[in-house]
């Protein structure tokens, strides 16, 4: 985890920031969830790819339906209310141990815009081997969600949320997303972003509009 990411977790006592809107107080978690937290959370998105992927044998089928079944079963006493689990607060996790995120790795995190890199895997597949038209917008908005808490601003919403398609994105490839804040207008913060491969072409790039939740807005 970078040290910019490292100081991301302190932002819950900027001034303000729990005050604002109606949305519960999240705190990044501690210790990401425990020695083998990020193992269970890789081994579902390798079960999710898995899942989506394969031809399996009926037997085969009804063998892995049993082993999902007894392995939610397992977890299922464990369920905690929201903000209180290490999915999705994980800051040093792929996608914060989110198993919603794509699976990238945050390596710039500071006011001046938040870097994370990472690969679109065989569950986000859309077609002929692309990621789905639906995941980029997930990952860009993920990004405004950071962006916006590493410069500093209170609990927002996405008002608006733009993604031009400009080259097809494959899967299993290295790929980067970058963006920064352009300016801030009272409640707004306007927000862009650009997705690119390693040789540095754009493949999609989105804007939005981030508002400042008033108080009691969820
Ligand atoms: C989860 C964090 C884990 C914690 C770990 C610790 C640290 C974590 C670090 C980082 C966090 C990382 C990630 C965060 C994760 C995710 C971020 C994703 C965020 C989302 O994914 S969130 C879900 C999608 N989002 C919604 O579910 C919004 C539904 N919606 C509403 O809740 C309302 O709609 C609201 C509140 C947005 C506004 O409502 P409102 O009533 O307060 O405001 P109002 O409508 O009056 O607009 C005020 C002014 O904005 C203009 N305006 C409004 N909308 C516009 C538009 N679309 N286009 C152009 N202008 C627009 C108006 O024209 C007016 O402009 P003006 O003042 O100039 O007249």
């Amino acid at each position: 985890m970078s040290e910019q990411v490292e100081r991301g977790r302190g932002r819950g006592d900027v001034d303000g920031y729990e005050k604002h809107g109606g949305f519960p107080v999240y705190r990044a978690a501690e210790d990401d969830g425990g020695p083998d937290f990020g193992r269970l959370i890789e081994a579902m998105r390798v079960l999710q790819d898995a899942a989506v992927s394969v031809s399996a044998p009926a037997d085969v089928v009804r063998q892995a339906a049993e082993q999902a079944e007894a392995l939610a079963a397992l977890l299922e006493p464990h369920r905690v209310p929201e903000g209180q689990q290490p999915g999705g607060r994980s800051m040093g996790l792929p996608g914060r141990g989110s198993l919603l995120m794509l699976p990238w790795t945050v390596d710039k995190f500071d006011a001046t815009g938040v870097r994370s890199t990472g690969v679109f895997r065989r569950f986000h597949m859309g077609g002929n081997g692309a990621a789905h038209g639906g995941t980029l917008p997930l990952l860009f908005d993920d990004l405004f969600g950071m962006i916006t808490h590493a410069y500093g601003r209170p609990i927002s919403r996405t008002a608006y949320l733009h993604v031009n398609y400009r080259k097809i994105t494959p899967i299993d490839t290295p790929l980067v997303i970058e963006g920064q804040v352009d300016r801030v207008d009272g409640r707004k913060t306007f927000i862009t972003a650009k997705l690119m491969d390693a040789e540095g072409t754009v493949l999609a790039d989105g804007e939005a509009l981030m508002l400042v939740l008033l108080p009691g807005q969820p």
